[in-house]
């Protein structure tokens, strides 16, 4: 609990989402900074759903009801734009017309500082994830892992005020998969982000450590 009586993180208050008149879920959760809340289910229960309307950005054949807060302030309503959520996707979705600098500075608000400043926060950004030297290289030129690293980067430096995560991990093998999940968790922690994974794969709940729902089942408050 914040001094103001507003609560920490990320609070889902019974958020539900329709679909043709029919309650695919419903959902209650606070995830606290650095923590994350898992979401699994059969495949079309509707997580992606869930997750794009805590993002802002649902499709409107859906329609959702309930309250999403961050730090206490409600974000019900508020445009994707201006949510401050990071997403990350089980594609890295870099942009192939950039180079991977250009991506990561694409992250960067124009505001944050100078142009030479902020070339050299997107080259310490690459060197904490083992990719220094990075800067100009072609992102289709990098292996998966080294993909997802850089779009892990480009998402932190947007300074998001939460993370959501649909799959990241599913598309890479299984060392590469546990490596870069501890990356990811122990970013967010580090960072104090809330974040909402939403996952096929047992092993990434496990590792996440916080709370799982699963859709389908009854959620508590
Ligand atoms: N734009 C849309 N219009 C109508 N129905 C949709 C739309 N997008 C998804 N759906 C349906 O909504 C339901 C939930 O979809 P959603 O993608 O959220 O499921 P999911 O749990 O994420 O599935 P998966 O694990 O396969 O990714 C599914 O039945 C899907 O077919």
């Amino acid at each position: 609990m914040k001094p103001d009586g507003k609560t920490d993180g990320l609070h889902l208050e019974a958020i539900s989402i329709r679909l043709h008149g029919r309650t695919l879920l419903s959902v209650s959760a606070i995830v606290r900074p650095g923590d994350v809340l898992t979401i699994m289910g059969p495949s079309g229960s509707g997580k992606s759903a869930l997750l794009a309307s805590l993002g802002g950005f649902l499709d409107p054949a859906f329609s959702t009801t309930g309250r999403l807060l961050i730090d206490g302030n409600d974000l019900t309503g508020v445009a994707a734009e201006k949510r401050g959520c990071g997403m990350l996707f089980q594609d890295p979705l870099l942009f192939p017309h950039l180079s991977v600098g250009g991506n990561l500075l694409f992250g960067l608000t124009p505001s944050i500082a100078k142009r030479d400043q902020r070339r050299r926060m997107v080259e310490q950004a690459l060197a904490d994830v083992d990719l220094g030297g990075f800067f100009e290289r072609d992102p289709a030129t990098l292996s998966g892992g080294q993909k997802a690293r850089v779009a892990l980067q480009r998402v932190l430096l947007s300074a998001p005020r939460f993370l959501l995560l649909d799959e990241p991990f599913s598309k890479l093998d299984t060392d590469l998969r546990q490596q870069t999940r501890s990356l990811v968790f122990s970013r967010a922690k580090s960072a104090g982000l809330p974040v909402v994974l939403v996952t096929h794969d047992q092993a990434d709940a496990d590792a996440a450590g916080g709370n799982v729902v699963v859709i389908g089942e009854e959620t508590s408050p």
